[in-house]
């Protein structure tokens, strides 16, 4: 669920019990209020509490200017985006209570009044946002160009098939390739076969992984080989798991 703009958390905490779980089951929220901020300008925002599916069903976020009084023009256009209490218009035309997630904010609400007196014109209004062009937009991010070394090391072990280890100095792109390692490695292997592992929980939920230790099955890791194999041979999920797995990935591994 995602908290969008104004709405405060100390708000919700504010909604009487019944309210607050409606809210939260619809995953809705809306708020509405024309402020006046301390640079004496006004601002109408509008916010809502959606959750992230209803946010990308509906319009994502409109922009509207203030004109140079701090109001909302009454333009037409403008006219007709205005919120109604309680009901909205989604783009395909039908009218309904469900909130969308908006954000009425403005250019001019953040100049002064000083400002606005030395310069008797209105400032040109900001461009208004398409809604309709926000919806359903991923950002996606462009695949990356591995450099020669991270290319290198990526046939060593998809194609060679060598176990490999590979260290160096922050931000040289280790991350990076054992991202796409780990990617490649799962398209080639069935599942199951790949073990994702880390020498700490933080690093293992940063590659999606589990520790080493919880992988292995050996609790602490505390005693000596023999009594940690009696350990072992006791799991029989892990030994499966140790059967299965043709890969072994060991993130920020002590062993440099
Ligand atoms: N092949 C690449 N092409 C473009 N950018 C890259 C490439 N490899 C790494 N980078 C960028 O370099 C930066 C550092 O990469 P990365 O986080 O993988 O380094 P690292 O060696 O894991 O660093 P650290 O040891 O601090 O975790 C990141 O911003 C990453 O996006």
């Amino acid at each position: 669920m995602a908290l969008a703009g104004a709405l405060t958390m100390d708000r919700l905490l504010r909604m009487n019990a019944p309210r607050l779980h409606s809210c939260l089951r619809s995953g809705t929220h809306s708020s509405s209020r024309l402020s006046r901020t301390r640079n004496n300008t006004t601002q109408f925002t509008r916010t809502f509490f959606t959750n992230p599916s209803r946010a990308q069903q509906y319009s994502a976020q409109r922009i509207l200017p203030l004109n140079h009084h701090g109001r909302i023009p009454a333009s037409p256009t403008h006219q007709a985006s205005r919120p109604t209490k309680g009901r909205f218009t989604n783009h395909a035309g039908s009218s309904r209570t469900t909130p969308l997630l908006r954000c009425y904010s403005s250019a001019a609400a953040s100049l002064s009044s000083d400002f606005r007196h030395s310069h008797p014109h209105p400032a040109p209004a900001p461009p208004t946002l398409d809604a309709s062009s926000l919806d359903n937009t991923i950002i996606s991010q462009a695949p990356l160009q591995l450099s020669t070394e991270q290319q290198f090391l990526m046939q060593q072990v998809l194609h060679n098939k060598k176990s490999v280890f590979f260290t160096g100095s922050a931000g040289t792109g280790k991350s990076v390739l054992l991202r796409q390692l780990i990617e490649n490695l799962k398209e080639h292997y069935k599942p199951g076969q790949v073990a994702v592992t880390a020498s700490t929980g933080i690093a293992a939920c940063n590659i999606g992984g589990c520790t080493l230790h919880a992988f292995a099955g050996i609790g602490l890791g505390n005693g000596t080989v023999d009594q940690l194999m009696v350990k072992l041979n006791e799991n029989r999920r892990a030994k499966a798991r140790w059967r299965k797995t043709k890969v072994l990935i060991i993130d920020e591994s002590k062993f440099s």
